[in-house]
């Protein structure tokens, strides 16, 4: 049974415009990121809003990517035959996280710990959806991340 008492993670960051306020300001960064510029060097202008779109939906907010940009499947295929690394990786998550930080975005364990587990986790797919062999399952379903095992601040623990 769903309780309503607990937020999702889109609630709990502040909804739509930290957000778009983190993507904006994350892409910002990439350019002047000596490994991650060249990857995104033909991005488009809309990427950053796009990307807000995504993180909101899979936070638990409204379904507008799915509704509007193609779902989770769109997203895959933008990823096909980047050849992305390792290193790539962690340098997004890295900058990501530092962005969030420097936007004062929540920073409590629970928080920030489920965020880690989604862009740990999304990031890695990203990897192995840019190698040469990646397959798109157009029916594959959009992730819906939550809390976790921690029971957060919002239980007053
Ligand atoms: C949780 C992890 C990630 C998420 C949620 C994500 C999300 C997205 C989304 C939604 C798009 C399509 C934007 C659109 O519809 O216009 C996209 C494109 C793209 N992503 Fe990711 N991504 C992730 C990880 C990464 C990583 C780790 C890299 C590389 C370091 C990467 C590189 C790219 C590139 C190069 C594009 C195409 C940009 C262009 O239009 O030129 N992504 N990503």
């Amino acid at each position: 049974m769903q309780n309503s008492a607990v937020p999702t993670l889109y609630e709990w960051l502040g909804g739509m415009e930290p957000l778009l306020r983190l993507t904006a300001r994350f892409y910002e960064r990439v350019k002047d990121d000596a490994l991650l510029a060249p990857v995104f060097a033909h991005m488009d202008a809309s990427h950053p809003q796009h990307v807000a779109a995504f993180l909101a939906e899979v936070l638990g907010g409204p379904k507008s990517y799915s509704a509007h940009h193609g779902g989770h499947a769109h997203m895959v295929r933008q990823h096909l035959d980047r050849h992305l690394t390792q290193a790539h990786r962690r340098q997004w998550v890295s900058l990501l996280l530092s962005t969030a930080d420097e936007l004062g975005l929540p920073d409590d364990p629970e928080f920030r710990s489920a965020l880690v587990g989604y862009l740990e986790w999304g990031s890695r797919l990203a990897v192995i959806n840019s190698q040469g062999d990646a397959v798109v399952d157009p029916d594959a379903p959009m992730p819906q991340w939550g809390w976790g095992e921690v029971k957060g601040p919002y239980a007053g623990g």
